[in-house]
Formats: structure tokens, sequence, C-alpha cells
């Protein structure tokens, strides 16, 4: 979790799994495990070096860097990157989000109390209101913001000037950005899921800060349980140690692991309760679809935002939903994990699970 305080339905989203476990003791806990400095930053090697790039060349020119959009999934490192540019510039940091930024004026205060070089991190950024974007534009070019004085055609935009800062804008809606915007950055990195192997990575690492002590096997349980996600990763690992800890020695290895996540209702493939109950619902009351993103909403008992942000990203990326013109439909892998068969003969059985260009199931 984000060490600032967003709206409820935020925290939802971007602490699916295990979100009642979530407590404060695990948000402090998450804050420990942030890797502080760029080397010790696991993964996205490509935005790595691009951003490492980005600090030397401007320490060097002895200028602020360029501002710099971080955009890709919850939980893979935007907010841990941006600690880490302030740190790596011996910069001061302030952490604020466009939903906290109500009013243009809200954007204009945090803007003129900024000090020279320091980093402000603007997390969804893609949330902040019109009239605070477009007071954006002007700061992050020409480092001025027009503060308007009095109401109607009375008022007058009295022109302040800013100290030069750095920009780290995070964004899990890269395309909802307007384009005036995204052109003002000097660079974008595109976080993309992490590969089992680096995940295990960040549980071994994780494992030694919290003093767990986990084999090779443990850790890539856990690590192929985590959807490419580190903050999943280290929430499991946090639940697997606790389970180690209540009903074994502590010591953390496959078996345990697997025992542990079971019962936390995660499978092996990493779906959570969500996940199985709207894929359980697509084939059990749909036969597999096409059924709309509504509907299939309705018959899980949840939002339709949360099935579509929460659930299917995941599920489409594991190749067992698609979405598709008609509608949501099931994969041949989607009955094969919940051990189910399609229904014979069905032209929405989905079988052998792809859909065609049309948007149906290819027969
Ligand atoms: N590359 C990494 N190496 C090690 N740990 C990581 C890495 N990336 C993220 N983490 C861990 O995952 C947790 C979540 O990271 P972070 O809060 O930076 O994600 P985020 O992308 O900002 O998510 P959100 O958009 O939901 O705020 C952090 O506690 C951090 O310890």
């Amino acid at each position: 979790m984000s060490p600032y305080d967003s709206d409820p339905a935020d925290r939802l989203r971007a602490d699916q799994v295990l979100a009642a476990a979530a407590d404060g003791e695990d948000q402090a806990v998450e804050a420990a495990l942030r890797p502080k400095l760029l080397d010790e930053f696991i993964g996205q090697e490509r935005v790595r070096e691009q951003l490492s790039l980005v600090l030397q060349a401007a320490r060097k020119r002895g200028a602020t860097p360029d501002h710099v959009l971080l955009s890709g999934p919850p939980g893979l490192g935007k907010t841990t990157l941006s600690m880490i540019i302030a740190a790596e510039l011996g910069a001061p940091l302030r952490i604020t989000s466009g939903p906290a930024i109500q009013h243009a004026g809200d954007l204009a205060a945090i803007l003129s109390s900024l000090t020279e070089g320091e980093v402000l991190f603007l997390d969804e950024i893609h949330r902040m209101s019109r009239p605070a974007e477009e007071m954006l534009y002007l700061a992050m070019e020409d480092f001025r913001v027009d503060v308007i004085v009095g109401k109607g055609p009375g008022a007058t935009a009295i022109p302040l000037e800013l100290p030069p800062f750095t920009l780290v804008g995070a964004t899990t809606r890269a395309g909802l950005l307007p384009p005036p915007l995204r052109d003002r950055f000097g660079f974008t990195g595109h976080m993309e899921f992490y590969a089992p192997s680096e995940l295990e990575r960040v549980v071994h690492r994780s494992a030694a800060l919290l003093d767990v002590q986990i084999d090779p096997a443990g850790a890539a349980e856990i690590a192929g349980r985590s959807r490419g996600t580190p903050r999943i990763a280290n929430r499991l690992l946090r639940r697997v140690r606790d389970y180690a800890q209540v009903r074994h020695d502590g010591v953390v290895d496959r078996e345990i692991a697997a025992q542990a996540l079971a019962v936390y209702e995660v499978d092996a493939r990493g779906l959570d309760r969500l996940d199985r109950a709207v894929l359980d619902a697509l084939l059990r009351l749909f036969g597999g679809g096409p059924v709309g993103l509504s509907t299939l909403a309705v018959a899980v008992g949840e939002e339709a935002e949360t099935v579509e942000e929460v659930a299917e990203p995941f599920l489409v990326r594991e190749g067992l939903l698609a979405r598709t013109p008609r509608g949501r439909i099931a994969t041949a892998a989607a009955w094969q994990h919940l051990g189910m068969v399609p229904p014979p003969q069905s032209p929405r059985g989905a079988v052998p699970g792809q859909p065609d260009l049309f948007g149906g199931a290819s027969s």
C-alpha cells in the first residue's frame, strides 16, 4: 500500500489479494521491505538501466532530471522506484495522488511549497481533476503556476515561479493520460510483470529481512503463486510465515508453503477466491460464455469494475478468459483448471479454447 491516504475503493483495488489480512502491521512491514537504492531493486532491467542513465546524466550536469512517468499494474514497484529516485538524487520526496487533489488550489498549494530539486510523486495521475491537470502542464514545462484570484470577470491570474523539481507520475492506465500530459514527461518507464525467478529473489530478500528461514523450493512455491507481482509475493510470504510459525517450527519449505496457501485459498496458479468465483460462474452458469461483464459481475456479487480491473487482467494473462466484443468467454484451459468438462457440442464451450477473430469460441 502506498504510504498516503487514498479512498477505500482504491485501496480495495490495489490490495486485492488477501485484502482482509492487509492490516496496519502488514503495511508497516511492506514499507520496511522496500528496496532503498536502484541496485537493490530486483528485475525491470530495462526501466532500471534507462532510469539510471537519466539520473546519472542529471547528476553530472548538476541539473534536476526530467519528469518521469511510471506505468504498469499495481504492486510492481512504482512507489518504490519514486522513493529510489529521490534517494539516488539525495533529494526530498513529497508524495500525493491524483484522487487526493480535488481542486487546482490543492495542487497549487503543494507545488508552491516544493523546494529546489524536490521529487514530487503523484500516484494515479490519471485520476486528477481537469483544472489541476491543466495547472500541472504549466508547472511541468515552465516551473510556474497561475494562481487565480477572484471570481468571474474580475478574476486575475497571478503567476507564481516555482523552483525546479522532478515530477514522478505513476499510473496503472497510461492510455487514459491526455497526450499533452504524457508528452511533458521526459522519460516513461513501462513496468512489466515479474518473471518467477525474479519473484523468487524478492521472496528470498524479504525472508532475510523478516528473519524467516525458507528453502529455494519454498520460495519458488510462493513466487509461482504471486501473479508476477512483488507486493503479492511479499504478502503471501507473510501469510506463509504465520502458518509456519503457528502450525510448525517456522521453517518454510515447499510443503509448508503449499499447505499455507491452500488455507488462504490461493491456488497453485495464483488464482484467489474472486478469480475462481468469476471462472466458476462463467463455466457453470453461462456454459463458458459469451456473457456480458455486468451479468458476470452480478453472478459473483461484485461490482463490474472490480471484476474488470481486479480479476480479469490476471485471468486474461493466464489464458483462462478472453474478452470479446460479444462478451467474456472461458478458454479450454479454464475448464481444465477447474476440473470441469465443457458441455458436448456446445458452440459456446470454448473448445479448444481460443476465441476466433469474430469473438466466438472456435469449434
Ligand atoms: N523490484 C522490486 N524488488 C523488491 N521488492 C519490490 C520490488 N518492487 C516492488 N517491491 C515490493 O513490493 C511492494 C509494492 O511495491 P510498490 O508499493 O512500490 O508498488 P506500486 O507499483 O507503487 O503499487 P501501487 O500502484 O498499488 O501503489 C513494496 O513493499 C516493495 O517492497
